[in-house]
């Protein structure tokens, strides 16, 4: 299995070497070079398989000859045995066809979890026997970063500085990656949105000379790793259902796309997906293009789902360098029109994104209006992502199951979700004590050289 950029200019890697890169030197992103299927009868077997049986089955064809099949399975029965629920994903039912996938039971209560443990163990099994070390730079705006911590700190090989912005993630969030004590772990609030935080990573991947000298990793879902691990959870769930003899939807609250492309993955590996929903919160660039077919950046307005408050949406490019028949000159220059604001999609690119995607958008007050309906008619409490997903999906319902993902616990955000609904949302026990931690992080400036200058001074 070989990986190309879909800049088409970086070198084709191997599943090992595009995970530990992360981003193309090109500025592209890693995409296999071609899809591997699954046939009916082989989707059908995984009905009655373990979480981890299935995650086997849906990710070996693309992880080549990286690990040997015990060395992959071992990795896979690590990664999640630390999750609360036997199912890992379970499904519960929300009303006539309509389903939630809980994505919130691994140890720091969001979908992030199930790359993180997983990329974990594989960057650990990597690096052990290459002897090399790594420095991973992560931009969060919430979830992703208290993922990877829990999934890197304390490890010798690698040090994680993790970019938030400064006040516009939750407590919760801000707790979970300014309170683990180990060296390893820096947590740097940057004074800016996300976006500001993913530019800068991004342009440390461009500038080489501080990538070589840092030996710089990514763990964002620019890493195609992420985004794999997150296909077996639409396997699983669709399989649950009826999958592969009938279809199934799935709404998907979207920020940075890598959720819902890992859905579009499992469907092009031959799951009867029907309909791809994708949900935005006010911050909506991405249902704004799906109908105008401009991709027009307007700014962020921080929301009560604020991980999904992102107006560049790394993983939309991935989307695009299928649509333009993976001709990664025609997506270098969308991205270089982006610059400037703005790139237009072409109408055959358009045509094509319609027929996989539908979307729609929630306001403020639909989301919390989602979340205090849902708590009333099914004492199910969402947090305010998943209730962007809800919202959304009901607008899409059919005689096809549809399945909304649910991709936070709602504890991460208890202040939304009280305000919505007057449940006070608990923490579960082994984050019982949080906010009585003790925090660390330092507060920087939006400013890229003084970001690689504090790096370089910490691994000093
Ligand atoms: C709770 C939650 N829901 C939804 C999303 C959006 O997912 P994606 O960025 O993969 O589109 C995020 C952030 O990634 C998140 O943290
Ligand atoms: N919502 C994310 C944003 C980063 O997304 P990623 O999937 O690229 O890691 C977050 O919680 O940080």
């Amino acid at each position: 299995m070989r990986y190309i950029s879909t800049r088409g200019q970086a070198p084709v890697l191997s599943f090992e070497q595009a995970m530990l890169t992360g981003l193309a030197s090109d500025g592209g992103l890693y995409v296999p070079e071609t899809i591997p299927t699954l046939s009916a009868d082989e989707i059908a077997g995984l009905a009655g398989k373990s979480y981890e049986e299935a995650a086997f089955i849906v990710m070996r064809p693309f992880i080549g000859d990286t690990f040997t099949d015990a060395e992959f399975k071992e990795i896979i029965a690590k990664a999640y045995a630390g999750f609360k629920h036997d199912a890992r994903a379970p499904l519960v039912q929300l009303g006539p066809n309509h389903f939630l996938l809980e994505l919130f039971h691994g140890p720091t209560l969001a979908f992030k979890d199930f790359a993180m443990q997983l990329i974990g163990q594989l960057f650990q099994a990597a690096l052990s026997r290459s002897g090399k070390r790594v420095t991973i730079v992560g931009a969060t705006s919430g979830d992703t970063g208290s993922a990877a911590i829990e999934a890197f700190k304390g490890l010798s090989n690698v040090d994680v500085f993790i970019l938030f912005p400064h006040g516009r993630v939750s407590d919760v969030q801000r707790r979970q990656m300014t309170t683990p004590p180990e060296a390893n772990v820096h947590a740097l609030a940057v004074e800016g949105d996300f976006d500001d935080c993913q530019a800068a990573l991004k342009e440390m991947f461009a500038d080489i000379a501080f990538r070589d000298h840092v030996k710089l990793a990514a763990v964002n879902s620019i890493n195609w790793a992420r985004v794999l691990a997150q296909v077996v959870y639409y396997f699983t769930s669709a399989v649950s259902l009826g999958a592969p003899h009938r279809e199934v939807s799935f709404t998907v609250p979207t920020g940075n796309f890598g959720d819902i492309f890992a859905g579009y993955i499992a469907k092009r590996m031959g799951l009867p997906i029907k309909d791809l929903v994708i949900a935005t919160n006010q911050n909506d660039i991405l249902h704004r293009t799906m109908v105008t077919g401009a991709y027009t950046k307007e700014g962020v307005t921080p929301s009560i789902s604020p991980s999904m408050d992102i107006q560049v949406s790394s993983n939309f490019e991935r989307a695009l360098f299928d649509v333009y028949d993976r001709e990664g000159a025609a997506i270098a220059q969308l991205m270089t029109e982006l610059k400037s604001g703005e790139f237009k999609i072409s109408q055959g690119a358009m045509d094509r994104l319609r027929d996989t995607f539908a979307s729609g958008r929630a306001s403020e007050d639909e989301t919390s209006a989602t979340i205090s309906a849902m708590q009333a008619r099914t004492g199910e409490v969402l947090c305010p992502h998943t209730a962007v997903a809800v919202k959304v999906a009901e607008e899409h319902l059919s005689d096809v199951p549809m399945v909304s993902l649910a991709t936070a616990h709602p504890a991460k955000f208890p202040a939304a979700v009280e305000a919505a609904c007057g449940i006070h949302p608990a923490l579960p026990v082994h984050m019982a004590d949080l906010f009585e931690r003790d925090e660390r992080f330092t507060v920087v400036a939006n400013d890229l050289d003084g970001l690689k200058s504090l790096i370089k001074e910490r691994l000093a």
